[in-house]
């Protein structure tokens, strides 16, 4: 599916989708252990492959509306059936990695091209230096994964600057290993605020995990449970694309997104970028409300180092802007659905745009002036495709996203949300 969107002006209230992060483990951690509920869970592609895989290891997952109610597999994963289609979700694919190793027998994992090309390597080598069997087939450290156990737990040494989901899978694994698992971080850890999402949701689930000087160590022997419901808050790089579009094409009452409560989320940090390029925000935290209206916005430097999902967004934001936006710390970015910083290079070219791409930082040459309407690719990445929508909100004339569908990994109902808004748009077959 494409989708056109003409320049707009948005206007109105709109709810965040939930966090696409705090269900992917909810689910796991009640798969963990001998059954819990998850409330108001994201039900998006990505979570339905998590969902897939905790039934692959004997649990089972009932939906209803708000909540999943998941049978668990208390702490022993059996040997799949079948293949774990992992789809488009990399952190279904870590964290059924790190629980695959678990199992009295192999599981095999795979996914959909980009997926498939993405970097498992480090997290199979700290599987092997736990006495677990996890091999690329095709020996390039991707997958499709062979995954064999079962690992009893001990010590890891594994980089911390590829991705942080090998330090949330090993975490939540090593909590039901009979050792434990103290993970030695041989870099600077990247993405750290999806670490402290993984020890909030341990917590709730009545598992200890802690920061070390060196690293993370989960202590073994411990079980999963929770009585009550686990509410998922919500999603807020979800929500940067809302805000952005309020920022950039608010009306004078502007955007107000609901369902935005403090948590351990790093890409709150929206909420700052956008203020200090000089967005009219306000964040009411006890309602959980933020409220942006259309402003001038100037460049600013910003380190994603913590927030790699923002960059796409603030890529945007950075082409509207006056002045230079620098996105730096940004290598890691590459290694996600899409090589992002390339794609966004790429796309915001074709929109008239100026952007100078180094390995690790994104300069963005702003100004509203030069955007007009163009055919971009999403590149099968719904981040990329939900911010080129933000950006054909102040294009000249029309753009047209391709594979404007992929928003359903992690926020369905994006463009109907837009609709709302008052976006004018079209979705349709090419
Ligand atoms: O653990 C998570 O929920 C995520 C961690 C981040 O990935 P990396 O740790 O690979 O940077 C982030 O980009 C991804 O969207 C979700
Ligand atoms: C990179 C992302 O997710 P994952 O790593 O789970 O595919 C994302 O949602 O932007």
């Amino acid at each position: 599916m494409d989708v056109d969107i003409s320049r707009s002006r948005v206007g109105g209230r709109a709810r965040a989708p939930p966090s696409k992060s705090y269900t992917h483990r909810a689910i796991l951690a009640a798969g963990y252990s001998d059954g819990a509920v998850v409330a108001d869970p994201l039900v998006s592609a990505d979570t339905r492959a998590t969902m897939r895989a905790v039934e692959a290891f004997g649990g089972h997952v009932d939906r209803d509306e708000r909540r999943l109610d998941v049978a668990g597999f208390d702490g022993r994963p059996g040997v799949p059936d079948d293949v774990i289609d992992c789809a488009n979700s990399g952190t279904t694919t870590r964290i059924v990695t790190a629980c695959a190793a678990l199992a009295d027998g192999l599981t095999v994992l795979t996914g959909d091209d980009s997926l498939r090309s993405r970097p498992q390597g480090p997290l199979l080598d700290a599987i092997q230096q736990l006495d677990g069997r996890a091999e690329s087939t095709r020996g390039n450290g991707q997958a499709p994964l062979v995954i064999g156990g079962h690992v009893d737990g001990g010590a890891v040494s594994i980089p911390g600057d590829v991705s942080s989901q090998y330090i949330t899978a090993l975490l939540m694994a090593g909590a039901v290993t009979d050792e434990g698992i103290d993970i030695d971080l041989e870099t600077e850890l990247k993405s750290a605020p999806y670490v402290d999402i993984t020890l909030e949701v341990l917590d709730a689930f009545g598992v200890d995990a802690a920061e070390t000087s060196d690293g993370y160590r989960v202590p073994g022997g411990q079980s999963y449970g929770r009585d009550e419901a686990y509410p998922v808050p919500g999603d807020f790089s979800s929500m940067s694309y809302l805000l952005a579009a309020g920022a950039v094409a608010g009306d004078d009452d502007g955007v107000v997104v609901e369902g935005a409560y403090p948590s351990a989320q790093g890409d709150s940090a929206i909420v700052d970028v956008l203020e200090r390029m000089g967005a009219d925000i306000a964040w009411d935290r006890d309602a959980g409300e933020i409220t942006v209206r259309r402003s001038a916005l100037s460049g600013v430097e910003v380190d994603v180092g913590d927030t790699p999902d923002l960059l796409p967004t603030i890529a945007v934001l950075g082409a509207v802007a006056d002045g230079d936006t620098r996105i730096v710390n940004c290598e890691h970015v590459r290694y996600k659905e899409t090589d992002r910083v390339r794609a966004m290079a790429t796309e915001l070219e074709k929109l008239g745009g100026a952007v100078t791409e180094e390995e690790d930082v994104l300069t963005i040459h702003g100004g509203e002036s030069d955007l007009r309407g163009a055919a971009v690719a999403g590149h099968d990445d719904h981040r990329i495709v939900m911010s080129l929508a933000v950006a054909g909100l102040v294009a000249e004339g029309t753009t047209t996203i391709e594979g404007a569908d992929h928003v359903d990994v992690s926020f369905p109902g994006f463009f109907d949300v837009l609709y709302d808004l008052g976006v004018e748009l079209d979705e349709h077959e090419r």
